[in-house]
């Protein structure tokens, strides 16, 4: 099947640092794929210049073969491409449903005419939308008392909002205790399965990374240096001396929450 997201050559230079050099690689329909890599590895600026934020020093982006380099990221979010933060950002003074409804008028693009009764509509939706990432119960409480783990569950359903083909996740589970991540991915692997979105995420936690994606990318200095399931990634000697100087690519936290 066509990708969705084909990704050629796409290099980024600050100065004489080449923060993304050369990078070339497809999102398949319904494909969940981690890019990993340490610290300064460029996967933030990859992602920033997937979602229009950063314009790269040369190469293209498509999606569903149209071009995207250079588009401003709302041209890019309103064509299809999500994304979720590692600091979330919702209204706090807002209930947890009103905050998916913000979104669905914003996706309807109704935003300013409707403010004044704004609560009311598409309430059905959010709260469908809710059900989806296991929030339905929690739908009129503020977003201030949330837990974190619940606020990252309602930052998904705020991008689902949204409809994407792709969603791209900077590190969903930053700051999250074990269990909670683990939960989190597994949630996300089920809404990829369940509505056959694409999605494409960046993550530390090795757990997270083979426990869910199907297939892993490994960035170092700007490079992409292997790509494949988690066995084949885990094996590689190249990322075993990128992460470990050599030695076996264990998961970094493995005790329970
Ligand atoms: N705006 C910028 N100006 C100058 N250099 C930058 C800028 N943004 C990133 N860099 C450099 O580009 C390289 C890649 O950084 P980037 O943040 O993309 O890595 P990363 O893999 O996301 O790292 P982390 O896992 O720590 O978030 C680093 O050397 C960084 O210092």
């Amino acid at each position: 099947m066509n990708a969705i997201l084909e990704v050629r050559d796409l290099s980024k230079s600050f100065g004489g640092i080449k923060a993304v050099n050369g990078v070339s690689f497809d999102v398949a329909p319904g494909e969940l794929k981690a890019l990993i890599g340490p610290n300064g590895a460029g996967k933030s600026t990859c992602f920033n210049m997937l979602m229009g934020q950063l314009e790269p020093t040369s190469g293209t982006v498509r999606l569903q073969g149209e071009k995207i380099t250079g588009l401003p990221p709302r041209k890019i979010w309103r064509r299809g491409v999500g994304r979720t933060f590692q600091i979330t950002g919702t209204y706090q003074s807002m209930t947890v449903a009103e905050n998916v409804q913000m979104a669905l008028i914003s996706h309807h693009r109704r935003l300013f005419s409707v403010l004044p009764y704004a609560h009311t509509l598409y309430r059905d939706e959010a709260l469908a939308l809710l059900d989806v990432v296991g929030m339905a119960e929690q739908a009129d409480r503020a977003c201030a008392i949330l837990a974190y783990g619940d606020l990252k569950r309602l930052e998904l359903a705020i991008a689902l909002s949204h409809n994407p083909k792709l969603l791209l996740m900077d590190e969903p589970t930053a700051g999250m205790a074990p269990k909670e991540r683990i939960n989190l991915m597994q949630l996300t692997a089920d809404i990829v399965r369940d509505r056959g979105i694409s999605v494409l995420f960046t993550e530390h936690d090795m757990d997270v990374v083979f426990a869910h994606a199907h297939h892993i990318m490994v960035l170092n200095r700007g490079e992409l240096i292997a790509e494949g399931t988690a066995a084949e990634v885990r094996e590689n000697a190249r990322v075993q001396e990128v992460y470990l100087g050599g030695g076996t690519l264990y998961a970094a936290e493995t005790e329970d929450a």
